[in-house]
């Protein structure tokens, strides 16, 4: 038989997951078949079913406690209700962005025309939507979790566990801190990461992707990640590499501004690719000089190489970059953030900055051109050409 375009991802989805620990979502059962406590004996105690809360509801906040809903809903460990923190905010019709949610099941300023499952509770409350919860799913803008873990100290058990999505990283003075140790430091949990190629619109309207759980050494909670997460439409594979694949998805949004630039001065595929192929070696370079547990393979994973891709094609980081470039890097980042996003927030001008901050403590700035050249162009000390001009004396 001939094998038809939509026939690739279904056969690539089924060879997947029969090799992988975790099948996706066993879509022929009924939730009410997933939900039956029948079968236990009446002296056993039911297991402890298991609250998840979203702390985060911005665009990919959004897509991801729509995939986490869809799951908790027919798995019986988990409490169908998931809870979502929301930083509160006053719509132009005066209505509050949490009480929009509750009403009509969609994040309408960050994610409008998604219905996020009825089993999503908003609550603009931090503290009220954390208590009670045992795994506490990371996902806002890495700027803002210095804030949101001060909050939360002292909130939380030590037996909760925590997932980041954040892509990003704290530079401190004792030097980078990513944000899965400072959920870990700040309040005594266990964190792991997801992270991958994961345009939040596109996972949205549930187009097929894969995205990668970076664990430590927990390899059984890895898993309760991966079978939260895991569609037919949203592959998860896990890795024990945390540091690696959060270094992944930090670190490629510096190349997605740099890819930005690129098409912001029409310089065409081939340099593209070049920044691309740059970028990916300073990533690299970068992880493993900083953790040397990093793993080579990580960077074949949905994190890696895939995140750099679909990052550097369609991404917010690019696209923001590219009309600074066209604009002579005359109008600043956050001006045309706050145009171009309304709201959503860019991670790879802060995020140069940061690795900027790193380079020069450590005097490793000569071996990364292409980061150093990005940080240089967002704070205007060198002009968007500067990116091919420089980028390209990276030392062998
Ligand atoms: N959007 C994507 O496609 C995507 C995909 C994968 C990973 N990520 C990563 O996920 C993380 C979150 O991204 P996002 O797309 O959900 O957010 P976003 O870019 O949509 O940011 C907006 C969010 O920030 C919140 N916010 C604004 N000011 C705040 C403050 N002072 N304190 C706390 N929150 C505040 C807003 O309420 C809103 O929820 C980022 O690290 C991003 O890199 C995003
Ligand atoms: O839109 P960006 O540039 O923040 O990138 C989104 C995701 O990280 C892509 O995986």
């Amino acid at each position: 038989l001939p094998i038809y375009p939509s026939s690739i991802l279904s056969l690539f989805t089924r060879s997947l997951s029969s090799s992988s620990s975790m099948a996706p979502q066993e879509a022929e059962t009924t939730v009410a078949q997933k939900k039956n406590y029948g079968s236990s004996s009446i002296d056993e105690a039911p297991p402890r079913k298991n609250r998840v809360t979203v702390v985060g509801s911005g665009n990919w906040g959004s897509v991801a406690a729509k995939l986490i809903a869809s799951n908790t809903i027919r798995l019986p460990s988990f409490h169908d209700e998931v809870r979502m923190w929301v930083f509160e905010e006053t719509l132009p019709s005066g209505e509050k962005l949490t009480d929009a949610i509750n009403t009509k099941n969609e994040n309408v300023k960050y994610l409008p025309g998604i219905k996020l499952g009825r089993n999503v509770v908003a609550d603009p409350d931090l503290v009220n939507a954390v208590t009670g919860a045992n795994m506490l799913v990371f996902v806002t803008p890495h700027q803002f979790m210095e804030g949101i873990c001060k909050r939360l100290v002292g909130k939380i058990n030590g037996d909760v566990e925590a997932i980041s999505l954040i892509k990003g990283m704290e530079v401190k003075m004792e030097g980078p801190c990513m944000i899965s140790t400072l959920i870990t430091e700040q309040l005594g949990i266990n964190c792991c990461v997801l992270m991958g190629a994961n345009i939040a619109n596109e996972i949205a309207v549930e187009k097929f992707s894969e995205a990668t759980v970076g664990y430590r050494e927990n390899k059984e909670m890895a898993e309760k990640w991966v079978q939260l997460f895991s569609t037919s439409y949203f592959i998860v594979t896990p890795v024990q590499d945390v540091e690696g694949v959060e270094l992944c998805g930090t670190l490629k949004n510096v190349v997605a501004i740099a890819a930005g630039f690129v098409d912001g001065l029409d310089m065409g595929n081939n340099t593209k690719a070049a920044i691309m192929r740059i970028g990916l070696r300073e990533m690299k370079a970068f992880s493993k000089m900083l953790f040397s547990s990093v793993k080579d393979s990580t960077f074949f994973e949905s994190c890696g190489v895939a995140d750099l891709i679909t990052t550097c094609l369609g991404g917010r980081n690019r696209k923001v970059a590219e009309a600074f470039a066209k604009n002579g890097g005359k109008r600043s980042f956050d001006e045309l953030e706050a145009e171009m996003l309304q709201g959503q927030k860019l991670q790879g001008v802060s995020t140069a900055k940061e690795v900027y901050e790193v380079l020069s403590h450590r005097g490793w700035l000569q071996f990364f051109p292409l980061f150093a050249t990005v940080h240089e162009i967002c704070i205007g000390t060198l002009p968007p050409s500067a990116i091919v001009e420089h980028s390209e004396r990276t030392p062998k």
